[in-house]
């Protein structure tokens, strides 16, 4: 019988969790994600929650969730070394540059990401793209700056949409940017950063993901390390 979506996800997050137990130093400290397969990943963390230190979340819903199973949830500014932060995409390339913030939670996943030694990306395989673009890319943006910001999108050929009553955990509004085919994912994320006004768009390129743990009805793969 065909796998579900949901039981991809819940494949992959025991493989991440296997991973954490078989690779991460007891004692450390972990970075969560935020989403459906983050959520997936944080029920599973919990039956090892005895091996590792605390965590450190990626968003107010991931706190919540974590805090619910008794996992120890610390402020980042404490934190100095963390050797993984795992977490689901909304698109991945082969290249394992990925498009986030489907669930507006990229600024502070992105924050979380560049503290920790290495990204694990969990992700069924309709996740996997030859092209970012066509997941609306979401910008988080400083309210005063919506309009102003919208133009410069426009200019740079895409076609930002106002995420409708919808404030990310900063205060913020999102533009989720349509009609998109990124072709320098990394040139692309780096030239958003420079319009006044954004707080993070959800390319994460730069910096991409160093491990996916792709789940497929064939089993999980691997690409990276
Ligand atoms: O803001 C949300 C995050 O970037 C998620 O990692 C992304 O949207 C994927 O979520 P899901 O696992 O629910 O598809």
């Amino acid at each position: 019988m065909a796998m579900t979506q949901d039981e991809l996800k819940q494949a992959v997050a025991r493989a991440a969790r296997d991973y954490i137990a078989a690779n991460v130093p007891a004692g450390s400290i972990i970075g969560v994600g935020t989403g459906s397969t983050a959520n997936f990943f944080i029920d599973e963390l919990a039956a090892v929650k005895d091996r590792i230190a605390a965590t450190v979340a990626s968003s107010e819903a991931t706190k919540k969730r974590l805090e619910g199973h008794g996992i120890k949830v610390v402020d980042l500014n404490e934190v100095t070394s963390m050797p993984v932060y795992v977490d689901g995409a909304d698109e991945i390339t082969g290249n394992l540059e990925m498009v986030k913030g489907g669930g507006g939670a990229l600024t502070r996943e992105k924050i979380v990401a560049a503290v920790a030694g290495k990204f694990i990306c969990v992700c069924d395989q309709s996740k996997l793209v030859g092209t970012l673009g066509k997941f609306p890319l979401p910008v988080e943006v400083i309210p005063m700056a919506r309009a102003y910001v919208a133009r410069e999108i426009e200019k740079l050929g895409g076609k930002p949409k106002l995420r409708e009553g919808f404030t990310t955990d900063n205060g913020n509004l999102i533009l989720d940017v349509h009609g998109l085919a990124i072709a320098d994912p990394a040139g692309f994320e780096t030239k958003l950063n420079q319009i006044v006004g954004v707080v993070t768009n959800g390319l994460f390129a730069c910096r991409g993901a160093d491990l996916l743990l792709l789940a497929t009805p064939d089993g999980v793969r691997q690409m990276g390390k």
